[in-house]
């Protein structure tokens, strides 16, 4: 089921861009948000790590990763429409009081906050996992702003093409590429965002790294949003973290003892990706 190109929210359009309108579920309207998956789960990643979760996962991404481990959401997105107040009872449902809202990029969406909002007076610790893009608006009740910024080497070309679907199953064309990759090129950073969230939120920066010639870019990054800050505190290193890229045990074990020992080397915190180790990143876990 394939969800509408304006789900991008952005005027990009997604690959083959021009799909009909057959999603399922709810008419798209005002309060209804296209839902790739929801499901419970144990926190995977960064400071909250291992602690049962129910997962929101919007679809619809204003960036291309190459690496992305929810191309469903991202390179050709698929999902059902459901109203907010489906959402907040499918959520009641699973039980966790903890709850993950993620994409995609959920910030896209303007839905998002109306949801956040909703289960915040219910009670719930929502943290929203985020490209870093996009600001909430103020007063947006987020308890923990999950924000992973793209560094340079997230960005697709044609030699690195998503990694997250057999070439076979993929309709994402040489044409695509080029364009994803100037669009993503232009957009994967906005230093003036990432620092009024922090300055907003609890925040943890979450960074995807892929091997020591990140690290570089992860320091200066950190440095200029810290330059922003009033109070340059609210982004002590321990809110600085390095997740091995790989959406597979074997990539990650590839992976995951660089960045520890890179983690270890430069002050920032190692997280691993508990749903990767435990369940191999199969769909709802
Ligand atoms: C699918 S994204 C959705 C939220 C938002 N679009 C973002 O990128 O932060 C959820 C998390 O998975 C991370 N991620 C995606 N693909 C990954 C990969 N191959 N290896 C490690 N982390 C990955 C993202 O950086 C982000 O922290
Ligand atoms: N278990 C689990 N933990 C996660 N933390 C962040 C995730 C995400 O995709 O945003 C995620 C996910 O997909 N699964
Ligand atoms: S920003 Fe997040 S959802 Fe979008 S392509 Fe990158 S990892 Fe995937
Ligand atoms: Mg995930």
């Amino acid at each position: 089921m394939p969800v509408t190109s304006d789900i991008d929210g952005d005027a990009w359009g997604s690959v083959g861009g021009d799909e009909a309108d057959s999603t399922d579920g709810a008419a798209p309207g005002d309060d209804a948000l296209p839902i790739n998956e929801l499901f419970a789960s144990l926190q995977g990643e960064g400071t909250l790590a291992g602690q049962p979760s129910t997962f929101v996962r919007t679809a619809g991404c204003n960036l291309r990763c190459w690496f992305c481990d929810s191309y469903h959401t991202s390179w050709e997105p698929t999902g059902s429409w459901l109203a907010v107040a489906e959402i907040v009872e499918a959520v009641a449902a699973r039980g966790p009081d903890h709850v993950v809202v993620t994409g995609g990029e959920p910030l896209v969406h303007d839905g998002v906050i109306d949801l956040v909002r909703d289960l915040a007076a219910r009670g719930y610790h929502v943290t929203v996992e985020t490209n870093g893009t996009i600001v909430p608006p103020p007063e947006t009740p987020i308890d923990l702003a999950s924000v992973s910024p793209k560094l340079a080497s997230s960005t697709p070309t044609v030699d690195r093409p998503p990694a997250g679907v057999d070439p076979a199953d993929s309709d994402v064309s040489d044409a695509d590429l080029e364009r994803w990759s100037d669009a993503h090129e232009a957009a994967r950073i906005d230093r003036d965002a990432l620092a009024t969230i922090v300055s907003r939120y609890e925040t943890q920066l979450k960074f995807v790294v892929t091997g020591p010639d990140d690290l570089p870019e992860i320091e200066s990054l950190v440095a200029d949003v810290r330059d922003r800050l009033a109070d340059p505190s609210r982004l002590s290193d321990d809110r600085v973290l390095l997740m091995p890229e790989g959406q597979t045990r074997e990539r990650l074990a590839e992976t995951r003892r660089v960045v520890a020992d890179l983690a270890l080397e430069h002050g920032y915190r190692y997280t691993p990706r508990l749903h990767v180790d435990l369940w191999n990143d199969a769909p709802e876990t």
